[in-house]
């Protein structure tokens, strides 16, 4: 599991500028797609490669009754509940506030491995900077520039050197044969995730037990239809050492964020007797980011008139436009039907996502593509696509070499990306083009 760091402290100490350094290269995976709404508080980062994921919380107001504040005071409380290590920020500008006293006081409470760092430190000495912060008691403060970058991949690789120390031993593993296609099921509370899971998996639940003092990480529930291996990721719930503070609310982005990446096909639930709400579509968000491959599932179909039905599926087309790359299987967890169609879909998005697609198969589909539509000329120079391969698997990623591709425009390659998904049948995958415009092997060397 991906170890969690949760950003804390007052407004204006840097924290979205560290969040947004952190999860940078992440950001440009996801186009901007209508209707698709991006949480801007939960990211995936990644240092050399160790990956994780990070949480940013607004200013924080320990002691606030009501009100914005005290809304914003509970998710960091949650923010806290569910990391491995708090990274609590204080300006190194500004000094040492009261304000951060009180955080400190809360933090400490939290029995929560808290490193202290010092913001906006570039070209500061580090005992000046620093001095007063020791009245903290939280130790030697680490010091960055969030803006410019300085310190942060060190502190980065000291907070997961951190995170992992207080974790547990992993469970056993099962060989990968046993475990077959490992999928997620997501979504908001009360969609039927449980009752799926039953349906499934039957007999074959495996309850995870509770001890206090340990750590419940993801449980795998292996299980099998049709001859073929399946796990479940369930991270059933969280519960820390000591089990200082319990997370406040019942949905938790952290636990769906983790059963995501530990899938091969995420199972995206929707609920066909309830309106398509912003929380699903934070959670299809999520999911579009992990790049993991996705279906569908519109359960409680059971109970719904013909003309309902046809409601909900236009509903479902016109809000969750993006996720169009996936099949939406119509089910009934309660009732157990769609269910073969819902495990043949889970098949066919593995199939697609781990596809394996050749230079001569891919160079031919970008010649017709290219053939039936030209891209438009830019600046009188048209953009000249010479052959096209494969530069990743799960999601799939093609790459284009060729000339001038700066000029190729959005548009143009959805386009492309429809293509290549009608040629090659990418069903329940995401697919990401690249564009590499070969450089001039005749231009001098520029240092
Ligand atoms: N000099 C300097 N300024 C910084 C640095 N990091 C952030 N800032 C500036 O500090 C201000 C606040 O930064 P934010 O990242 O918005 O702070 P925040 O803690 O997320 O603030 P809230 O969203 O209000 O909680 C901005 O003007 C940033 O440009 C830094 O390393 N050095
Ligand atoms: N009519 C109908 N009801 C269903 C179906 N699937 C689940 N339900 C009901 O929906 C309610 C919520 O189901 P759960 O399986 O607990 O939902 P969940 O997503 O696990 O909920 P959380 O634990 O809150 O996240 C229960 O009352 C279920 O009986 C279905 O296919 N049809």
């Amino acid at each position: 599991m991906k170890p969690v760091i949760a950003l804390v402290g007052r407004p204006n100490v840097g924290k979205s500028t560290l969040f947004n350094r952190l999860t940078r290269s992440r950001d440009a995976l996801v186009a901007d797609l209508p209707g698709l709404t991006r949480d801007r508080h939960y990211g995936e980062g990644r240092v050399g490669e160790r990956p994780f994921l990070v949480i940013d919380t607004g200013g924080f107001e320990p002691v606030a009754k009501e009100g914005i504040m005290h809304e914003m005071a509970l998710q960091t409380r949650q923010a806290v509940a569910e990391a491995d290590v708090v990274v609590f920020i204080v300006d190194g500008r500004q000094g040492l506030t009261p304000h951060d006293k009180t955080i400190t006081d809360f933090l400490r409470k939290s029995g929560r491995k808290v490193m202290l760092v010092v913001n906006k430190s570039e070209g500061m000495k580090y005992t000046s900077v620093t001095a007063e912060f020791y009245e903290l008691g939280l130790g030697d403060p680490y010091v960055i520039s969030a803006a410019h970058g300085d310190g942060v991949a060190d502190l980065v690789n000291e907070a997961l050197d951190q995170a992992f120390a207080q974790r547990p031993a992993d469970a056993e593993e099962l060989e990968p044969q046993e475990r077959g296609v490992k999928i997620a099921i997501v979504g908001r509370p009360n969609v039927g995730k449980s009752t799926l899971i039953n349906t499934l998996v039957g007999e074959q639940r495996v309850i995870a037990f509770d001890m206090p003092g340990t750590t419940r990480d993801s449980i795998e529930v292996p299980f099998e239809r049709g001859n073929k291996h399946y796990t479940l990721i369930d991270t059933a719930g969280i519960r820390r050492r000591g089990k200082v503070f319990e997370a406040i609310e019942k949905f938790s982005v952290v636990k769906t964020l983790q059963s995501i990446s530990e899938a091969n096909v995420v199972i995206l639930l929707l609920d066909a007797q309830q309106d398509i709400s912003e929380q699903d579509a934070h959670i299809a968000g999520f999911i579009l980011e992990s790049g993991r491959a996705l279906v569908v599932g519109v359960n409680k179909w059971d109970g719904l008139e013909s003309s309902d039905r046809d409601q909900v599926k236009t509903d479902i087309d016109r809000k969750m436009d993006f996720l169009s790359f996936a099949r939406h299987i119509y089910l009934s967890a309660l009732k157990g039907t769609g269910i073969g169609p819902l495990m043949r879909a889970v098949d066919e998005a593995y199939a697609a996502a781990t596809a394996k697609l050749s230079t001569p198969r891919l160079t031919r589909a970008l010649e017709e593509a290219v053939e039936k539509q030209e891209p438009k000329r830019k600046g009188g120079t048209r953009p000249k696509m010479r052959y096209a391969h494969q530069g990743g698997q799960n999601p799939p990623v093609i790459v284009i070499h060729g000339n001038a591709l700066e000029g190729v425009t959005e548009p143009y390659k959805r386009y492309l990306e429809k293509h290549f998904r009608d040629t090659f049948d990418l069903i329940g995958t995401p697919l990401r083009i690249e564009l590499r415009t070969g450089k001039n092997p005749f231009a001098k060397a520029q240092n």
